[in-house]
């Protein structure tokens, strides 16, 4: 090792040095062009990576996640452009039918029903041969139907009478001459309008009574369509708080022929119920106000004394111009007890009879007439909106007849 320089040996290191440094360098600058993959950060472990952490601080990883869970957010431009503005929903106002076209459409719906009084009719009608038994069976059928047995017996006699004296062979002539004895039953003369007549600033007043599920918030809803196609202003009172669902069903009615419903809570006094509305309706001017009330058995005595409650307390404020009592039509019997009793409590001035379209027996008509002194004013032959007609004894006799 003597023989060697010194400066040979420092040269040597010189370059050596020199070379790895030049290495170094063109791996560095590879790296920032890209050539050559980072050096990853190990995953942090425990104190011996703390250094490492502080190298890539979270705050920029935390930076990076939220740009990539942005745009996955951010729905496309073509989605965006897809979605339709939401509009309010502002309900559709409807054109209720005039009182005379639905009168001769809602003819044809009774003929069409099944009803025992025109079925009675028919088979009287259809006899080639009318003797004894054949009018046995008719007045049988007569009664059946809910004509009561004095009407029945008033029918049978006169047609047996004038079908003898006149000799009337021709079946025509005989249909004529039963369709005007019905029409004489039924009673032409009896004064059905609605009574509409109210003092200035104060609006006529209409109060809508009745058992349970015979059809009343159906009929105020119908009613009120039918005023508001005759020009009136109107205005519901939905008096009826026993069922929250009847308030929500009188306001959707009123909705679609713009009339507004005055109504509280479930449970709320009908009474003061009531007496808002019409307060309301003098404050409003409007032509009507249509009361609705919650249905109750005439055999309650506390409910019955309520509904008498409710008309004084509307008479504080207006007079009452009608109180309809709605009739299933179908109940027979029982809708004239029901009846009765109703008349004694709030003085009824009109029936309506609805669900005459079903299998109701048609001769109600004349009993309830009878027994009240109080004409049938409006019939209803359906559930459609405009399915409530004017009460008229030859329209009705010509239906029950299929005429
Ligand atoms: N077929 C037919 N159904 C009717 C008629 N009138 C009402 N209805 C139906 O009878 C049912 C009861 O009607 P509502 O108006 O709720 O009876 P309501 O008397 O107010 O009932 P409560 O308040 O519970 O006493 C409903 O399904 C009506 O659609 C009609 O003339 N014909």
């Amino acid at each position: 090792m003597e023989w060697i320089p010194w400066t040979v040996i420092i040269g040597v290191l010189l370059v050596a040095a020199i070379a790895g440094l030049s290495i170094v360098i063109s791996k560095k600058r590879a790296e920032a062009r890209g050539e050559l993959p980072k050096k990853e950060a190990p995953a942090v472990e425990g104190v011996a990576s703390a250094e490492l952490v502080e190298t890539a601080p979270p705050v920029e990883v935390e930076a990076v996640e939220a740009e990539v869970v942005e745009p996955q957010i951010a729905a496309p431009l073509e989605e965006t452009a897809l979605v339709e503005p939401i509009a309010p929903v502002v309900p559709e106002i409807e054109e209720p039918e005039k009182a005379a076209s639905r009168l001769a459409r809602l003819r044809r719906k009774l003929a069409d029903s099944n009803n025992a009084l025109a079925r009675a009719l028919a088979d009287l009608l259809s006899s080639d041969r009318i003797d004894d038994e054949t009018w046995d069976d008719f007045e049988t059928t007569l009664i059946t139907s809910d004509l009561g047995v004095g009407p029945t017996g008033e029918l049978v006699g006169a047609l047996r009478q004038q079908l003898r004296i006149d000799g009337i062979a021709d079946p025509e002539q005989a249909k004529d001459l039963l369709r005007s004895e019905l029409i004489k039953l039924v009673n032409p003369d009896l004064d059905r309008t609605l009574k509409l007549e109210h003092a200035d600033g104060a609006p006529a007043v209409l109060l809508v009574v009745g058992v349970n599920g015979t059809g009343k918030t159906t009929t105020v809803g119908k009613l009120g369509r039918m005023l508001v196609a005759e020009d009136k202003t109107v205005l519901f009172g939905a008096a009826d708080t026993f069922r929250a669902a009847a308030a929500e069903q009188l306001t959707t009615w009123g909705e679609r022929v713009g009339v507004e419903t005055i109504r509280s809570d479930e449970g709320a006094d009908p009474a003061s119920v009531a007496f808002n509305a019409v307060e309301e309706g003098i404050n409003r001017g409007v032509d009507v106000v249509l009361v609705d009330t919650a249905g109750r058995l005439h055999t309650k005595v506390g409910l019955m004394d309520e509904l008498g409650k409710v008309k004084r307390v509307i008479e504080k404020k207006a007079p009452v111009n009608e109180v309809l009592l709605v009739l299933d039509a179908t109940t027979g019997q029982n809708g004239l007890t029901q009846a009765r009793i109703f008349a004694e409590v709030v003085d009824v001035t009109g029936i309506v009879l609805t669900k005459l379209d079903g299998s109701a027996k048609g001769g109600i008509v004349v009993q309830v007439q009878r027994e009240l002194g109080v004409p049938v004013k409006f019939i209803g032959l359906g559930e459609g909106a405009d399915d409530l007609a004017p009460f008229d004894a030859e329209q009705f006799v010509d239906g029950l007849l299929g005429n």
